[in-house]
């Protein structure tokens, strides 16, 4: 018997393009794009349940088995580090992990760096590879504020299209990685729903490749 696979979405900026990919693939639920306030649909012809989840909980929901599978951005799973299976580049939500500051900064190297950011993590781990003693101020939104008012040295965030920093007058400093979207998969759900997972699995990845070879 086919088993239900519950797929935790982000809901936001990259909700829409996610769910495009699924039903594409033959794992739609006509109605989740209704502009209502619910949070799970399911479709019982082809099995799958989704559920709208805040993108920076979607690792949680997976990797306590709340769902089988996920969406999160490769960002959120350098900050978690959840315990799940990364299944796929989905080639979507593609943005960088950057430091940046107002224009012209140089980093004098004699005292603490201070640096801003939702990505304690990662910023931690950026600075510590290369000794450099830091301290965080970590914040949860318009972290470019940070460095204009002299809260921050540096910025530790997200650049997609680099208008945010253009129209603060801040620039990239460093890039510290490259971020997309991650299909991510529950460990045990992996084990005992393998075949629903790795037939959907194996669609998306067919999907993504046509895609690139467009
Ligand atoms: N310009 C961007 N800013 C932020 N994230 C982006 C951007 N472009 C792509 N992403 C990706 O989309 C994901 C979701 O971003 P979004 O801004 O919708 O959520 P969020 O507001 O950061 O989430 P939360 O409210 O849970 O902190 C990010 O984790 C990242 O991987
Ligand atoms: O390079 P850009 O295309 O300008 O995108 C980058 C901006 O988008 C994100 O912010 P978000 O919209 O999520 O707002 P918040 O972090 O301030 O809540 C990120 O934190 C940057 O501020």
């Amino acid at each position: 018997m086919t088993q239900f696979i519950n797929i935790a979405l982000p809901k936001g900026r990259l909700g829409e393009k996610v769910y495009a990919i699924f039903e594409a693939v033959g794992y739609g639920c006509p109605s989740i794009l209704n502009n209502n306030r619910k949070l799970i649909f399911e479709n019982e012809e082809n099995c799958v349940r989704y559920f709208w989840v805040k993108p920076s909980d979607v690792a949680i929901y997976v990797e306590r088995g709340a769902a089988d599978l996920g969406v999160a951005g490769k960002d959120i799973l350098l900050e978690y580090r959840p315990d799940v299976y990364e299944l796929l580049d989905l080639d979507v939500g593609k943005c960088r992990m950057c430091v940046a500051a107002q224009k012209g900064f140089r980093d004098d190297l004699d005292r603490t760096l201070r640096v801003a950011t939702k990505f304690s993590k990662v910023a931690k781990d950026f600075y510590a590879g290369q000794s450099r003693e830091i301290d965080i101020i970590k914040l949860n939104g318009s972290i470019e504020l940070a460095p204009i008012l002299g809260l921050s040295d540096v910025i530790v965030d997200i650049v997609e299209t680099g208008t945010t920093l253009r129209e603060n007058d801040l620039e990239v400093v460093e890039t510290i990685t490259g971020i997309s979207a991650r299909l991510i998969a529950n460990k045990v759900s992996h084990k005992f729903k393998y075949e629903e997972i790795s037939r959907l699995a194996a669609r998306v990845a067919g999907y993504i490749k046509e895609g690139a070879m467009r």
